[in-house]
Parts: C-alpha cells; sequence; structure tokens
C-alpha cells in the first residue's frame, strides 16, 4: 500500500533547533515504525540540517587550509580540520564534482591535493559499488585465514571502557558523525583487535551515519579490516595519544590502557573472487542516452537530492519522492537520518511546490507512472527502475564516468589508471 504523505516542512530561515523540532514532528507523526528509535525517543544530529541552504552554507565556511595536516584529528572539536560535507555529497543535494571545482579557488595546492584525494575516494567507493553491488558483503580481494567470531550487535561497540571507544561511539550515535580517524578506531578495534565480523559493525554504522552509504561505508570497514589491501589497520593508544591527546588523561584506563600496543593482526589469504558487472555501463550509458519526450513527473531518490538536478529543471507536473517503506522498516536506520531527509525535502518543495511525498513501496507507486528521473549506481534503484514506466533517465554526477575493465583492485592503482587518461586528453 502506497500512503500520500503531507510534505515535510522546510528548515529555511529557522534556527538549527527549530527545524529539528519541526523535521522531528513530521518524521514521527509520518514515518511511524520505520526508524530505530521508539516514538517520542528521535533525534536529529546536533551536526547537520538538512537542505540545499545548509550544504552550500557549509561549503562556504569550510576553511580548507590546514586540511591535510589536520583532518585526521579528533578532539577537541576544534581543532578538526575536516568539513563535514558527508551528507550532503552522499545524498547528491551538492555533488563531488561541485566540491571538487570549488577547490580550485579555495585550498593551497597541498591542501587540494589531499582534499581531492578524499573526494577521488569517494567516487572510487562509487564505482567499486555500481561494478560489484552487493557483492561487496563478501570480502573483494582478501579475507583473514580463520573465521571472525560473532557478537551480539547490542554490544559490538558497548562493552567498552575505554573512553576513546566510548566519546567516539558516542559521537556516533548522537551525531551520525565522527571524523574518518574515529571510523577507523571503531572499525579497526571491534574487527582487527577483537576479531567481530565486520558485517555487523558496517551495519551498526550504516544505522547512525547521517552519511552511511553502502558504497564507502562497506569499502572503509573492508579497508580497514585488510580485506581490500591485504594489511589490516591497527589501533593503538598512539592514535589517541596523536589525535585526540587529551582523551587518555580522563580515562579510567588510562594505567592500564588495554591498546597501548598493537594489536595481533591475522594472515589474510586471497579472497574467492566475487562477480563484478562491467555490462552494466553500457546498460547505463543506453538508459541515459535514449530521450524521449519528457514525461511530466519527476522522481527523485534519496541518491540525488539536489535542488539544481538535470531532472528538476523542465516544468513538470509533479515530483514524487517514496520512502520505501520495506526497505526503511527492515533497516532500522536512526531517525537522524530520516529527519536530514525531511528537512532536504522542505526545501526542495519550497521550489518545487509540485512536490509529493509518499511512504511504500516503490514499485507499487511507479508501475502505473511514466516518470523522468535520474540515474542511481545502486543495485536497489535498478530494481525499481526495471519494475516503472522510464520514459527519461538523466546522467548521475559521477566525478569520472565508469569504464568498462577500468582497474579496481586499488585506489592508487585506479587512480593512476585515472591520470594516465587525464595525460592522454591533454596530448590530444
Ligand atoms: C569504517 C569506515 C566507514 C565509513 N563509512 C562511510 C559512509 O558510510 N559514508 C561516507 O560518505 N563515508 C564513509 N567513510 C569515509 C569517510 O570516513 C567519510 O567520508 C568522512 O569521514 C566524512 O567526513 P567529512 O565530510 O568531514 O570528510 P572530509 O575529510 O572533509 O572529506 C571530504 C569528502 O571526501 C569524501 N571522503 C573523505 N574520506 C573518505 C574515505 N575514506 N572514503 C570515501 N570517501 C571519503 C567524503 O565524501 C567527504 O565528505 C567511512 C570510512 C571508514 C573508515
Amino acid at each position: 500500500m502506497v500512503v500520500e504523505l503531507e510534505p515535510p516542512p522546510s528548515p529555511k530561515g529557522l534556527a538549527a533547533a527549530e527545524a529539528h523540532e519541526a523535521a522531528t514532528r513530521w518524521v514521527r507523526g509520518s514515518l511511524s515504525g520505520l526508524y530505530l528509535e521508539s516514538e517520542g525517543s528521535e533525534i536529529a544530529s546536533d551536526q547537520f540540517v538538512g537542505g540545499h541552504s545548509a550544504a552550500y552554507q557549509r561549503l562556504s565556511e569550510f576553511d580548507c587550509s590546514g586540511y591535510g595536516s589536520k583532518r585526521g584529528n579528533v578532539y577537541p572539536t576544534t581543532k578538526r580540520g575536516a568539513s563535514r560535507l558527508s551528507p550532503y555529497i552522499r545524498h547528491g543535494i551538492i555533488t563531488l564534482k561541485e566540491v571538487y571545482l570549488w577547490t580550485e579557488k579555495h585550498c593551497s595546492d597541498f591542501d587540494r591535493d589531499r582534499f581531492r584525494s578524499e573526494l577521488l575516494w569517494q567516487e572510487y567507493a562509487r564505482h567499486l559499488y555500481f561494478f560489484y553491488g552487493r557483492g561487496l558483503r563478501r570480502p573483494y580481494r582478501y579475507r583473514p585465514k580463520d573465521p571472525v567470531c560473532s557478537t551480539s550487535t547490542a554490544e559490538y561497540f558497548e562493552d567498552e571502557e575505554m573512553l576513546c571507544i566510548k566519546e567516539v561511539y558516542g559521537e556516533l550515535v548522537r551525531s551520525g558523525y565522527i571524523v574518518n580517524q574515529s571510523r577507523m578506531w571503531l572499525a579497526s578495534h571491534a574487527t582487527v583487535r577483537h576479531r567481530k565480523d565486520w558485517l555487523e559493525g558496517e551495519e551498526i554504522f550504516f544505522r547512525h551515519l547521517v552519511d552511511g552509504s553502502r558504497a564507502a561505508n562497506r569499502l572503509g570497514w573492508q579497508w580497514v579490516a585488510g580485506y581490500a589491501t591485504g594489511r589490516p589497520y591497527g589501533f593503538s593508544q598512539s592514535q589517541v595519544a596523536r589525535y585526540a591527546p587529551r582523551l587518555c588523561a580522563k580515562c579510567s584506563l588510562k594505567s592500564t590502557c588495554p591498546i597501548q600496543f598493537w594489536p595481533e593482526t591475522y594472515e589474510v589469504v586471497m579472497a574467492e573472487p566475487i562477480a563484478r558487472y562491467d555490462h552494466l555501463v553500457k546498460e547505463m550509458e543506453e538508459m541515459v542516452s535514449a530521450r524521449v519526450e519528457p514525461s511530466d513527473v519527476a522522481w527523485i531518490t534519496a541518491e540525488n537530492l539536489g535542488l539544481y538536478q538535470e531532472v528538476l529543471r523542465l516544468p513538470r507536473k509533479e515530483v514524487l519522492f517514496i520512502f520505501d517503506e520495506p526497505l526503511l522498516r527492515k533497516l532500522q536506520i536512526s531517525s537522524k537520518r530520516l529527519i536530514f531527509i525531511a528537512q532536504t525535502l522542505g526545501e526542495i518543495q519550497e521550489y518545487y511546490s509540485n512536490l509529493r511525498v509518499f511512504r511504500g513501496d516503490p514499485t507499487d507507486l511507479l508501475k502505473d507512472r511514466e516518470v523522468d528521473t535520474c540515474y542511481s549506481p545502486v543495485p536497489l534503484w535498478r530494481r525499481y527502475a526495471k519494475s516503472a514506466q522510464l520514459r527519461n533517465v538523466y546522467p548521475y554526477p559521477w566525478l569520472r564516468e565508469p569504464k568498462e575493465n577500468e582497474p579496481l583492485s586499488s585506489f592508487s592503482r585506479w587512480r593512476s589508471y585515472l591520470e594516465r587518461g587525464d595525460r592522454a586528453s591533454r596530448r590530444n
């Protein structure tokens, strides 16, 4: 069954607390049963307000100077150098290309290279997910020689007295955001030191992160656990001393720190190959190039919530967004993310009063309507697209278009391949 909802309120012009309150009320009233927290315990991220205006404000306030040296800093938060753009990038509110081009004028050479390299990591993750899809649940290059142990999800990160783990995990649950360094701490502590199953940790991250994406999250966990490179990433007190220098002094375990030394890592062996779908490049190209008379209905998704995306440029009778009820019921992600998406839709509605918001199974709604939409490089989108009556599919805003047979075995190989391509096109 598909139910039409009142569109969410716009956060524009509101103080963060008011915007959160309004969106929280909307989420409680419209999406009950579809998120982790119980009714009345919904939380908005204390770091992010959704929407286009908030994204561009964040970008304009981001000071790139010192990014290269400060990006890893965890605490105090005032010493951090990370941009906190990830939820906006993840939902296509701002594209990787826009941010990449922005660095041209706003960063020194050193910081620009570092920042662009991280944007490319995001693009690399998207390519991996595009080509391997759900296969990325399996180790994609290496795996531990001996099996990992399983644990109850409830105690995955919570059985720790260590302040470094407690603080960053608390921040993840409260804010839906932690810096890359803290993500590596948690992932390494669980998988490399305690040999816990990475898929459980990946799921917890996915539930809480406002930027949660299967692409970057699975790559991040696989990378830390050593499945991407064959070298598990060790976490010990030395990283805490470097990136959160005052934390250990406040920890009850300061004289008995259990991670004083590097963890013993495991032996890795080559993993069984997982299926790679290179034919998707052709399929995508065919989908996006076959233009017909535009539909008067546009369908937007959580991968592409940009205000100026191509599919919104033509006048339409209706713009549809569907909260995927079967999926959300199963995932039980935190209300932090739904509040963020609701705020983003609220702002879209200010510009497109023909926005209609639904909850239900997207296939039920899409099978009876001819729609135009934007391509999304995620398996579920392809499933819905196949069941829908699609008319025009607009290109996904890749930073680099995927190509058949591009080398994805490591980030550095993939990056060198891109650079060779750039040099060749400059010569021609
Ligand atoms: C275990 C683990 C899980 C992760 N899960 C996610 C996830 O679900 N979603 C997600 O977007 N990122 C994920 N990352 C990557 C990275 O941690 C975040 O993108 C980054 O911390 C976001 O913060 P920022 O915008 O302040 O980053 P900045 O340092 O300011 O970087 C700018 C942008 O570059 C991209 N980026 C930076 N680092 C990485 C990286 N290592 N991999 C991919 N993209 C990167 C992001 O789009 C980010 O917004 C994960 C990393 C690890 C180790």
